[in-house]
């Protein structure tokens, strides 16, 4: 037989398969034929059951399943309504300001802008303590802007009332299960093997990053003012200023982003102005839909970016650690003094013993990115504003860092300093009063709270507690619309209650950071005091809350240097003290 050539039985064989291929194709038929196929089937067969008068009966089915399922809906829709009508008739003991409509209910009366804050400030004026706020016809949030109420829902006795996750939802893809989100047990578990990262022995060697970060920011501003650039724009420097200190204590790693922002840093300013940009835009919410607009894939690729990174530290130091051994690991790393956030979080055991998963670090260190950088950089940024408003106040301030550093060369703050700066420290937490870098928390009721005067939030409802408004509330602060450091004299006989400060805010959900926050804050403040005078620019203020407190066009201060005759590169003079 020759190659190519086939026989007769061969074609044979071929047509029979084709022939068989076909039969069966035409036996299974074309869906429409199948289902047609199927109800003969079913008919015929329930002839044979006796089952003749089926098909006379499938209209009743099928009307009967119609039934059922519209009585299901209109009893699901009758309970809501009625649960609803009661929710409403509960929250009537809260009084309310005039709804917009009745279907946005006062939705879009506050805005994140300086006309928004002034009409919280209203509010708070109007109502005290409480009032009942309704996003949208169906939707009520309970806001709280006096001390002596959120005590039953962030202080509450052996629950931990969740957070309200509306705000935060957003930061989901990049800070996964960190802290800052995470609810119930696994919050618990980390809070507690987390703490330890925070205890001031940790904190005290980040005191030395902290003044070298300072100095380089410095550095950055003694050449633009040497180029005639005096006016700054302070978010932008000290964002840049906080994260290089971050980056240093959480990761160990200086990657010189002051003065060139790196990829890893400059996504991190990309995420946190995306989130704040999401926020603004209803039409964002959605996330499919957001998935989809080039905003959407840009935080998808900046998220990718900086768990790379992440990731990348948490290997290399596992690796490390596998190599030398736990014992010689900390030895080395206590011998250095080099401990940072990753080992902590590397070496955490929880009560069984039971280390953190590499994903579970992961989200703490992104999160500790995220919850660190910009509070502080909003708290330092309205402090130098708030000291540039009142040279007098900047002048104490100044003298006292003076003293207390006498001729101390260099010129650097330690830990010790840090409990003898009274004044600054008065000036500090009256910044954070006024400004508080966040403006609210908000909690979700899973179970009715009862208020001290007996009026009852019900549970399933949003609570929202307002910083913003307790710090200015006049039946708290008299004057509260004045930078008045005084306030938080420790001599002054008129106590402070606990509950009426409350930047970190409180209970066991409060800032973990906060000791870390404070630290800096003090040290950035009292090199920038000692170094520079800071004066306000011309144009005003126009805040903006967002996640953090902005200013809308960039906080925009002016900055002289003074004398510092210790720096060869000086060419600085001797400002006039007006
Ligand atoms: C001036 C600076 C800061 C302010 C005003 C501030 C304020 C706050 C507030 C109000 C909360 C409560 C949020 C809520 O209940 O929804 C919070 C939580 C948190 N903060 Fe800060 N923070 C600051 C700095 C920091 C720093 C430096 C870090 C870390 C290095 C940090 C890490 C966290 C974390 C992880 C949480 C979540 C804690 C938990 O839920 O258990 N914060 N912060």
């Amino acid at each position: 037989m020759r190659m190519g050539v086939r026989s007769r039985g061969e074609r044979h064989n071929e047509m029979q398969k084709y022939e068989e291929t076909e039969h069966r194709r035409a036996q299974r038929g074309r869906p429409k034929e199948k289902l047609e196929r199927m109800l003969t089937g079913f008919i015929w067969l329930s002839h044979h059951l006796g089952l003749a008068g089926l098909k006379s009966w499938i209209p009743s089915i099928l009307l009967l399943v119609f039934l059922v399922l519209s009585t299901w809906i209109l009893i699901y829709g009758l309970t809501c309504v009625q649960r609803y009508r009661i929710n409403c008739k509960r929250l009537r003991c809260f009084p309310q300001p005039p709804l917009k409509n009745w279907l946005l209910g006062h939705l879009g009366l506050i805005q994140n802008s300086e006309e928004g804050l002034l009409y919280k400030q209203s509010l708070v004026y109007s109502f005290r303590d409480v009032c009942c706020w309704w996003v949208g016809a169906w939707c009520p949030v309970i806001r709280i802007f006096h001390p002596n109420y959120i005590k039953p829902v962030l202080l509450a006795s052996g629950t931990v009332i969740p957070k309200d996750k509306l705000f935060y939802n957003f930061l989901e893809p990049w800070l996964g299960e960190g802290l800052l989100l995470s609810e119930g047990e696994k919050w618990r578990r980390h809070r507690h093997m987390l703490t330890p990262a925070f205890h001031f022995d940790i904190l005290k060697p980040y005191v030395k990053i902290f003044n070298q970060s300072v100095d380089i920011m410095h550095a950055k501003w003694r050449r633009l003012c040497a180029e005639g650039t005096n006016y700054l724009e302070m978010f932008e420097h000290i964002s840049l200023m906080t994260l290089d200190s971050l980056q240093k204590c959480i990761f160990s790693y200086n990657s010189n982003c002051q003065e060139k922002p790196s990829a890893y840093i400059s996504a991190i300013l990309e995420l946190s102005s995306l989130v704040a940009k999401r926020h603004n835009n209803p039409l964002l919410y959605w996330d499919t839909l957001y998935n989809l607009t080039s905003q959407g894939r840009r935080f998808s690729r900046a998220c990718h970016l900086v768990h790379d990174f992440s990731n990348a530290v948490i290997q290399e130091r596992r690796h490390i650690l596998a190599q030398q051994g736990t014992e010689a690991f900390l030895g080395n790393k206590r011998k250095s003094k080099t401990i940072d956030f990753i080992d902590i979080l590397l070496l955490a055991k929880d009560e069984d013993g039971k280390a953190l998963s590499d994903k579970d670090i992961q989200a703490e260190a992104d999160t500790f990115m995220f919850a660190g950088h910009d509070t502080t950089a909003s708290g330092i940024s309205w402090a130098l504003y708030n000291l540039a408003q009142h040279q007098e106040y900047q002048d104490r301030c100044r003298q006292e860092i003076k003293e207390l550093l006498g001729d101390r060369q260099p010129e650097e703050i330690e830990w010790d300093d840090l409990v003898q700066m009274p004044f600054l420290t008065m000036c500090i937490k009256e910044s954070l009063r006024l400004h508080s870098p966040v403006s609210m928390v908000s909690r979700y009721c899973t179970k009715d709270i009862q208020l001290p005067d007996g009026r009852i939030i019900p549970k399933g409802n949003i609570c929202l507690i307002s910083i913003f408004g307790i710090h200015h509330n006049p039946a708290v602060w008299p004057k509260p619309e004045v930078y008045d450091p005084h306030r938080f004299d420790t001599n002054n006989p008129e106590k402070i209650s606990p509950l009426a400060f409350i930047p970190f805010s409180v209970g066991s959900r409060n800032c973990i950071g906060q000791n870390f926050a404070l630290s800096e804050l003090k040290v950035v403040l009292a090199l920038t005091l000692l170094r520079f005078r800071v004066l306000p620019d011309k144009h005003p203020v126009r805040r903006k809350p967002e996640i953090i407190l902005r200013e809308e066009n960039g906080l925009r201060l002016k900055v002289e240097p003074l004398l510092d005759l210790s720096s060869p590169d000086m060419h600085l003079s001797e400002t006039s003290q007006e």
